[in-house]
């Protein structure tokens, strides 16, 4: 079933006609649109640039418009003779019996092979035997199986993994023409078996690029072999400067037994083999690497390809194999660099959630885990403090295409009882029925994706008890009442709820943990180690906070259904300097991308930039301070033309009496004194420095910019 979805009928051998082709779509406009070559005063062939119409089963065409181009001039009829072939298992009718030939079996009469003489001596003379393009080249002797000039294009330089400009690899060119030596030499030359094509369906491909689908062409051109010289229709068109569609390419270049109108994207060469039937070729791939458990776009493995027999066994036992070695490659490498590392590398500090998540992550992965639920977790905190974050990087962790393996909704879209419907689809006879809902078109596409539900305390009650449906009976049913099994898949909730009261409380417990310090040792104390150190307390959790969840969601089983409550606590001094170090560096970058200009920072810098936190926007109040503080003022000197290009610039906290402020927990008065401010130099090449003299925009004349 899925192999007749993507393969056609099998089609004769294409034959080569030499006649005029009609193109029975466009006879009922009187005429045919195509194109052609035509002969010149000299016999010399002319490209013919603009379209002709050209009257059904007429010899000769008239020119439209202006034809100087072409050889015709406008209303002039020319003799022509045409060139075309017939596919994809049919030829014209006895009554389309074309010019210059006996019958539609192709069998040319005398006129006929004057002309097809003629046709193939310019043919001849005209193509240019060496393509430029070494990877096109390359792609044409994959296809071609010309082992001796795949080996030849790779030694000069040609790119192994080089891809077709509509997708597709010469590997995939191999696999599906049966070239086995050819498919022996890539794999040896290092092409990678796992690539998928970029190719989708011929009409898809078409509109993505803004060119022709060319599905007339089909019988015009595409299935073109003349000699070893000239190997396909498409060159020949393209010498003519012919424009060629999508389907005439790939056709020729690929094949033209598939279905034009399935979907071929992330298909691998394996995936093509199998297609191909062809039991070498699929021993040689996974030989060389090929993953017989990658699936294409349509979530298609090859096995789901394979026809009953040896190559069905052959990827059946493969698959077990790979699953293994799988497994065993990934705990190896979740040994040697573990989530929570992976997730340090792009949070700073919420240490006590790392933990939590990583934990409950290794237990599912490792499969000690309840296989009946999926796992179900509430992320509690204030705004801007990592709570998505966590949530992306564990989906980039768990899944490699993240864009499918991380669903994200919106809950405060969920506030209506209506809306119920825009989560899971409307049933039938409903408006929307067709579109489906958003939760459950997208977990039907990674049922074991990573699902955030953001602010899930604005979610009506209903949506909350199709939520309680989900995370117990790990599936959903949808309007159109198809289920979704999703056991495998990790949810995440995240709610504001309780944030002050989980701010308040970690506040607390770092200037008692910052007290009990400074009384044991003595004044500078790391708080890298006091943040490591408080832990929300089981007390707290079960008589602050379950209170007010309960409050809020007014039901205890659907807080019971809930994995692992994890808290997100306030920034402690040290995290703030890393978030403020990580922006600087962020617009480092950036200046030195976009405008070549060096930036540098003292360490005071971070120490004043830190006091733009807000503990009720997170990271979000620092990225906000940095850019109101320092990048304005870059934006300001550029703009005043003081920066040039190349230069090296430094951050610096301006006046003599520079204040470090002390952690934001603990004010001091001192700190109140006199707010520092930052300044821009300039490092020149013998190092000597020089303050820029920026004006600020409001005042150009009188005010200095100094923030
Ligand atoms: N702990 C952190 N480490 C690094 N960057 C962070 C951290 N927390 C927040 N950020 C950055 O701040 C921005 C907002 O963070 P995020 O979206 O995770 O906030 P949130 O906790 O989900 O807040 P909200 O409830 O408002 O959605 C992001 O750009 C993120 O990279």
């Amino acid at each position: 079933m899925m192999l007749s979805a993507v393969l056609r009928r099998t089609a004769p051998a294409p034959r080569l006609f030499l006649g005029l082709i009609k193109s029975p779509s466009l006879q009922s406009r009187g005429g045919a649109y195509n194109r052609s070559v035509i002969t010149g005063d000299r016999g010399e062939p002319q490209r013919l640039r603009t379209a002709a119409w050209v009257r059904p089963g007429a010899s000769s065409v008239l020119f439209p418009g202006r034809g100087a181009a072409t050889g015709g001039r406008r209303g002039e009829r020319t003799e022509i003779p045409y060139l075309t072939a017939a596919s994809s298992g049919r030829g014209p009718s006895p009554e389309e019996t074309l010019p210059g030939q006996d019958s539609w079996n192709g069998v040319p009469n005398k006129a006929g092979l004057g002309m097809w003489a003629l046709a193939m001596a310019l043919v001849v003379q005209c193509y240019n035997k060496n393509p430029s393009n070494k990877d096109a080249a390359l792609m044409e002797a994959a296809r071609a199986n010309n082992v001796q000039e795949v080996r030849r294009l790779l030694s000069e330089g040609a790119d192994v993994n080089a891809r077709h400009k509509l997708g597709w690899t010469a590997l995939m060119v191999a696999a599906i023409s049966h070239n086995e030596s050819v498919v022996q030499v890539l794999l040896a030359a290092g092409a990678d078996p796992n690539l998928g094509d970029d190719f989708s369906s011929v009409y898809k491909t078409a509109n993505e690029q803004g060119v022709h689908s060319l599905e007339d062409g089909r019988q015009d051109c595409a299935s073109w072999r003349i000699t070893n010289q000239w190997t396909s229709a498409l060159e020949f068109r393209r010498w003519l400067g012919v424009p060629v569609g999508v389907l005439v390419t790939r056709e020729d270049d690929f094949n033209n037994r598939l279905n034009h109108r399935a979907s071929f994207k992330g298909c691998t060469a394996l995936h093509y083999a199998v297609l191909a039937d062809d039991y070498s070729i699929v021993k040689e791939l996974l030989g060389g690497g090929a993953n017989p458990l990658q699936r294409n776009e349509m979530g298609h493995t090859p096995l789901d390809y394979a026809r009953e027999g040896e190559v069905m066994k052959l990827l059946k036992t493969s698959e077990t194999k790979y699953m293994e070695k799988q497994r065993k490659r990934e705990a190896e490498e979740r040994r040697r660099f573990p989530l929570e590392q992976r997730l340090k590398e792009h949070i700073i500090g919420q240490e006590s959630a790392i933990a939590t998540v990583g934990a409950a992550i290794r237990r599912k992965e490792n499969g000690w885990y309840d296989e009946e639920h999926p796992l179900v977790f509430l992320f509690l905190g204030s705004s801007g403090i990592g709570k998505t974050e966590l949530a992306k990087q564990t989906a980039k962790y768990m899944h490699k295409d993240a864009k499918k393996g991380f669903i994200r909704l919106d809950m405060s879209e969920f506030q209506e009882r209506h809306e119920v419907a825009k989560f899971i689809g409307s049933p039938p006879g409903y408006i929307g029925h067709e579109e489906g809902g958003q939760l459950t078109k997208k977990l039907k596409q990674c049922p074991n994706a990573v699902v955030l539900f953001d602010e899930v305390d604005k979610a009506h009650p209903d949506v909350l008890t199709i939520m309680l449906q989900l995370f117990d009976e790990g599936r959903l049913t949808d309007g159109k009442g198809k289920t979704i099994d999703c056991k495998d898949a990790i949810f995440i909730m995240t709610s504001n709820v309780a944030s002050d009261e989980i701010a308040q409380h970690a506040l607390q417990l770092r200037q008692e943990a910052l007290e009990m310090s400074r009384n044991r040792i003595a004044e500078n104390l790391g708080d890298v180690q006091i943040s490591d150190k408080i832990t929300i307390s089981k007390n707290f959790k079960e008589n602050v906070i379950r209170p007010i969840l309960k409050a809020h969601f007014r039901r205890d089983e659907f807080l019971g259904r809930i994995n692992e409550i994890v808290y997100f606590l306030p920034f402690c001094h040290s995290e703030l300097i890393q978030l403020v170090n990580k922006e600087l560096n962020f617009w480092a970058k950036r200046a030195k991308q976009r405008h070549n200009i060096t930036l540098l920072w003292d360490r005071e810098v971070a120490d004043v930039l830190v006091d733009g936190y807000n503990v009720h926007y997170g990271a979000r109040s620092i990225k906000h301070e940095v850019e109101r503080r320092v990048v304005n003022q870059l934006a300001a000197a550029y703009e005043q033309d003081l920066l040039p290009g190349g230069c090296t610039l430094r951050i610096t906290v301006e006046d003599s009496d520079k204040q470090l402020l002390k952690s934001p927990e603990l004010p001091s008065p001192q700190a109140e004194k006199r707010p520092p401010t930052l300044r821009l130099e300039i490092i020149d090449k013998d190092s000597k420095t020089h303050k820029l003299d920026i004006q600020a925009p409001l005042h150009p004349e009188k005010v200095c910019y100094t923030i």
